[in-house]
């Protein structure tokens, strides 16, 4: 007798798979649909979308306008919820959660920077005073903190400046330890440099970097900036409402910095080709795949002319 699985043994198979799906990530999400409806019509800006982000990890994500990247971030950083898939950050599921636990969320589990410098600080509240009110809020008074989150990131020199008498770059960095004030475990940041020039830029950056390396925090950033994107150890491309592919780096044996660019594989084996490689070889509807020892052959396919049929 054959031992045929019945479909509630496949289903039970799917969910263990499923639930595998990302394992131990610190941030994961799967199939993440998002859809608005304006005025009886709708837009997808997230069709799918597939992501792991492992603990302690600086990652830019880079895409079009109007890709999704902030669509992403709101669900990342519980201000928005998907419309289906899921999204779990160190273990919260943001798609069930209590009104009280993404309030909480929002506060302590997650900290986020946007671009405009003047929606992340109080103008009313000097520096040190933005840094406290988080803690605050919070319940919590830890009286150090505030300076030593400024220390940290080099602007303990601003505590007593309000943000108008700081330049955009100090505001973006006292904005970073605003973020930082209730320990969260994930920072997200919204093209934090966009407003700067390069020089500022390079300091918010490393203030983001020294937050990762020395508080051990996870660091998303979207960003169109090559300076940022080109200095973290890893990249992820979105393109419409999906990962369509990842840059990683890494050091070589002269210490010089070698990048790779790799195609995202879905989880059933979905490969999105590069549009410029499948014209230069003018591909199209199907191509023929062969399998080799160390990898997978790509061809157009051969058309057959009629005389060969
Ligand atoms: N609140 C909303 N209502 C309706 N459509 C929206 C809303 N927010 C975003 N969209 C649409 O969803 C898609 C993705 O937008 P999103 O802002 O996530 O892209 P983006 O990659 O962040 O773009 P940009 O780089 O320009 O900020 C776009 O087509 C956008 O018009």
């Amino acid at each position: 007798m054959t031992n045929t699985p019945t479909m509630s043994d496949l289903e039970a198979q799917a969910t263990r798979e499923r639930a595998a799906f990302g394992g131990d990530a610190h941030i994961v999400c799967d199939n993440l649909v998002r859809i608005y409806k304006t005025e009886g019509v709708e837009v997808v800006a997230l069709q799918g979308l597939d992501l792991l982000i492992q603990k302690g990890e600086l990652i830019a994500i880079v895409g079009a306008s109007g890709s999704g990247k902030s669509t992403l971030l709101n669900v990342l950083s519980g201000l928005d919820v998907p419309t289906a898939g899921l999204a779990r950050v160190a273990g919260m599921d943001l798609l069930s959660m209590t009104a009280k636990d993404r309030l909480r969320y929002r506060r302590e589990v997650v900290g986020f920077i946007w671009q405009q410098t003047a929606r992340n600080l109080l103008s009313y509240l000097t520096a040190r005073e933005n840094v406290e009110l988080p803690m605050r809020l919070a319940g919590r008074n830890r009286r150090n903190r505030a300076m030593e989150l400024l220390t940290l990131l080099g602007v303990d020199y601003c505590a007593d400046r309000k943000p108008s008498e700081m330049s955009g770059g100090e505001q973006q960095r006292v904005a970073i330890a605003v973020a930082l004030a209730n320990s969260p475990q994930l920072i997200l940041a919204d093209e934090p440099t966009g407003e700067l020039d390069s020089d500022t830029s390079e300091e918010v950056f490393e203030a983001l970097r020294r937050a990762n390396r020395e508080l051990g925090v996870t660091v998303v950033i979207v960003t169109h900036d090559a300076l940022v994107s080109e200095q973290v150890d890893r990249t992820v491309g979105i393109r419409d409402g999906r990962t369509s592919s990842e840059t990683l780096r890494r050091e070589g044996a002269e210490g010089e910095i070698i990048a790779e660019e790799y195609a995202v594989l879905d989880r059933v084996g979905r490969l999105q080709l590069p549009r410029d490689f499948m014209n230069a070889l003018d591909m199209e509807r199907r191509v023929r795949l062969e399998l080799e020892s160390d990898h997978i052959g790509v061809w157009p396919s051969r058309e057959e002319s009629p005389d060969e049929q």
